[in-house]
């Protein structure tokens, strides 16, 4: 095959090479270094301008990120997009290691948090085999092998029939619950089957909402985020930009408890120990406090798991009010503040028919708390799973993400409760793919992590919530030895404040 001679292969040919220390050097004066497919690009003049927002590259600056930029972009980004922003050709230390940071022991101004959370000191995780001892660039190798066989063989192709049962079950829910409402009679029944119905129709929204802010319709991004925003904000008076702003960053640093927001919900859980220690989150910007409060409700979070969740959609309207109004990035917020405002239009009317205030608490109160399912079904995949990287060096982007994540088993005629979501390892490994095709990847997916004795773990719903009620559990139970400890360290520096004084 010719050698490809165009211009923008020649510039980067001709580009100059970069070891890691001069990267380190570089980054420590302040650039914004990171490197993609052996280019290092300097995102500087980028990062205020880039779609997927600046903490996407914040995470990844001083990082190898091939393989979170290639699960991230189209195709076309990655040829076209990414090579302008090449400055240097990196040439690592051994070529035969995986390395995936340079700066985990740099205090970096934008990502302070990374780095401080390899202190040596230990903290319960759920059991994990093997974790220890992966050959990490064998892993790396064949999960690229495997995506590349899936790009080539259709599989990022959406299937639009599955969508036409998607529709259907949209639909069915939807004149369900606003037929009970508008002409149904006025019994107990009405309001409780209306709310189900109501619940189950943004329950499965959700998971199509979840499609298009992955781009996975139509891979037009502009496209979908309009359809997503059709969907989530009109139907469901929820924000779809806070959930992508949200959701694309859980899938870059997965479970890591100061840069991960799925799993930051103090004061209500706590997933490890670590959050005792009333960490900074680089999401929310701010620390996360575990004051009286916290230590109250994660003491007991095992037993108001449910019932916090019962109440979780209410959070979410204040977190997409929130980032509407607050946040310095939202590049569709007049569109997304117009269609919320449409949403609360049309709930109240329909609202506005319900005889009696009984009826409409009643109705209110199940469609809410039956969402819970939803969020059950989100925690679940992450929730009892390991937080912490055994070793963030060199795992590669593929192991962290089996490490983080569980599949939930159920029958295919189930499918369409979990949205097909319960393929979670599949989605974390391969974001883009269309959910429909999830299914289809699994058994490669568990021949992958077979030959490489990583475990991939998968429990039945209802298995599944007893793990993590144990988890949960587990976290509890270390608040009582915490609150020991504190107690008898608030004497001892009364004690020294005392004697200083005298
Ligand atoms: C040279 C570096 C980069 C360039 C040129 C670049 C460019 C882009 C472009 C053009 C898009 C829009 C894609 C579309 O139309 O579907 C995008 C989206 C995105 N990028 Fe990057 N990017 C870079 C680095 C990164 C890095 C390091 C990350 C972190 C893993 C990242 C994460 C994302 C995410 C999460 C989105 C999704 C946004 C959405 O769906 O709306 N990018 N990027």
């Amino acid at each position: 095959m010719p050698a490809d001679i165009s211009p923008a292969n020649m510039r980067l040919a001709r580009l100059p090479q970069c070891t890691p220390s001069e990267l380190r050097k570089r980054i420590g004066n302040g650039e914004y270094l990171v490197i993609i497919d052996g280019l290092v690009c300097k995102l500087n003049a980028f990062i205020g301008k880039h779609p997927g927002g600046p903490l996407a590259i914040m995470h990844m600056v001083g990082h190898d990120a091939t393989d979170e930029v290639r699960s991230m972009h189209p195709q076309e980004v990655l040829e076209t997009v990414v090579p302008r922003w090449a400055v240097a050709q990196f040439v690592p230390e051994d070529s035969k290691k995986c390395v995936v940071s340079y700066v985990e022991e740099m205090v970096l101004p934008y990502s302070a948090a990374r780095s401080s959370t390899i202190d040596g000191t230990s903290h319960p995780q759920p059991s994990h085999s093997n974790a220890d001892n992966l050959d990490y660039m064998a892993i790396q190798r064949d999960y690229r092998k495997l995506d590349t066989h899936l790009r080539q063989n259709g599989f990022y192709k959406c299937g639009y029939s599955d969508y036409l049962y998607e529709a259907a079950r949209y639909l069915l829910f939807f004149v369900t619950a606003v037929g009970l409402i508008l002409y149904g009679p006025h019994t107990v029944w009405t309001y409780l089957l209306a709310g189900i119905a109501t619940a189950m129709l943004w329950q499965q929204l959700a998971f199509f909402a979840h499609d298009l802010g992955h781009n996975e319709l139509t891979g037009r991004r502009e496209f979908d985020m309009v359809l997503g925003i059709c969907i989530a904000d009109l139907l469901g008076g929820l924000s779809v930009g806070w959930w992508k702003k949200n959701h694309n960053t859980h899938h870059i640093v997965t479970n890591d408890v100061d840069n991960d927001p799925d799993i930051q919900h103090l004061p209500f859980f706590a997933v490890s120990t670590r959050f005792f220690e009333s960490r900074y989150s680089t999401y929310y910007q701010r620390v996360m406090e575990f004051d009286a409060a916290a230590r109250m409700f994660v003491a007991a979070q095992d037993k108001l798991y449910y019932l916090i969740m019962c109440f979780a959609r209410f959070n979410l309207y204040r977190l997409s009010w929130g980032y509407l109004l607050f946040s310095d990035y939202a590049p569709y917020r007049e569109l997304e503040m117009g269609c919320i405002g449409v949403f609360f239009v049309w709930f109240n009317w329909l609202l506005s028919h319900i005889p009696t205030w009984q009826y409409l608490v009643l109705y209110l109160a199940v469609s809410h708390s039956v969402s819970a399912i939803l969020h059950l079904q989100i925690t679940l995949s992450h929730f009892a799973m390991s937080t912490e990287s055994p070793d963030p060096v060199h795992e590669c982007f593929a192991a962290r993400q089996v490490r983080t994540t569980m599949d939930v088993i159920c029958p295919p005629s189930f499918d369409w409760f979990h949205g097909g979501l319960q393929y979670q390892i599949e989605h974390h490994l391969f974001p883009r793919l269309p959910r429909h095709k999830l299914k289809l990847v699994q058994p490669m997916v568990k021949e992958f992590c077979r030959k490489h004795g990583m475990e991939f773990k998968e429990f039945s719903f209802v298995d599944g919530n007893i793990y993590t009620l144990q988890w949960l559990g587990e976290v509890a139970s270390r608040v009582k030895l915490y609150n020991g400890r504190k107690e008898h360290e608030d004497q001892a520096v009364a004690a020294l404040r005392k004697s200083l004084a005298n």
